[in-house]
């Protein structure tokens, strides 16, 4: 069953046109890893497809709900991860996830709850209390994961979660991602890191410039390109790779002047 649909989706800010025509459909169940290079549409897709931008054409439902007619519906059904640390910082983690569960109508003992055993998870049980003022870019980037999480959404959008997260953090994460496909979660995210992409998508969606330019199981992407790895086919659809040799030169050498 197909659970998230943009069909002949273009997006411009200004007369600027950053997406041109993307046509998707997403299985439920799936982990969908939809990355390309910077600027390429990324979070501008997903926040389409999260109801935050309503200006579009084409159509975008996610489980058969108009997003641009009904974002608030979509919003009740779906977790957000988005891209920055954009929390309430002068907010402690214990006060964001209360205001957040609250949005999603959970009672007050639940929240509590899952509060306190989440943080605990995340190792920011000791900072619980704490205003997140001067929290570095990996303790917010956990509380943000809680927050798009705790009310348990049967349908993921996440936009780089895994920035500013340690090794052991990222590790966890993945681990969580696994586990929530397990449990039937669809889940849509966005990242820059390769070798976590490869490893736990079903589908990798390569995006450039605001178009498609590669869709499938990352066994068939690489049977497509025969580039080794994710990171090789990314660089020989979005780049070049003596371009990049030669811009890096280039670099250096005006550094030195
Ligand atoms: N609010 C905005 N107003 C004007 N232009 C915007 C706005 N948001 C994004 N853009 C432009 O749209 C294009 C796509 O941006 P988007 O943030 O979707 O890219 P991205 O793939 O998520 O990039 P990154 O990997 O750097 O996060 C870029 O050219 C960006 O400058």
């Amino acid at each position: 069953m197909s659970i998230i649909q943009l069909k002949h989706l273009r997006k411009s800010y200004d007369s600027n046109l950053v997406l041109k025509d993307i046509n998707l459909d997403i299985e439920a169940g799936q982990i969908v890893g939809y990355i390309g290079p910077n600027g390429a549409g990324k979070s501008t897709t997903i926040k389409i497809l999260c109801g935050i931008i309503s200006e579009f054409e084409g159509s975008a439902t996610v489980m058969d709900i108009d997003v641009r007619t009904n974002p608030l519906a979509v919003k009740q059904i779906i977790g957000y991860i988005p891209e920055q640390a954009a929390l309430y910082e002068v907010l402690t983690p214990t006060e964001y996830l209360r205001f957040s569960g609250k949005l999603y109508n959970m009672n007050d003992q639940a929240i509590a709850t899952k509060t306190t055993e989440l943080l605990r998870l995340f190792d920011l049980h000791d900072k619980a209390h704490t205003r997140m003022t001067n929290f570095s870019k990996g303790m917010k980037q956990k509380v943000l994961l809680i927050s798009g999480l705790i009310h348990n959404p049967s349908i993921i959008f996440l936009d780089e979660p895994l920035s500013g997260l340690d090794a052991n953090a990222v590790i966890l994460v993945k681990e969580i991602l696994s586990q929530l496909k397990a449990a039937g979660k669809t889940i849509f995210y966005s990242s820059h890191i390769m070798d976590v992409v490869e490893k736990i998508s079903d589908r990798i969606i390569i995006i450039d410039k605001g178009e498609v330019k590669a869709d499938g199981s990352f066994n068939e992407l690489q049977s497509n390109a025969h580039l080794g790895s994710l990171e090789n086919i990314f660089t020989a659809l979005t780049g070049n790779s003596n371009q990049q040799q030669n811009t890096a030169n280039e670099f250096i050498n005006v550094l030195k002047s």
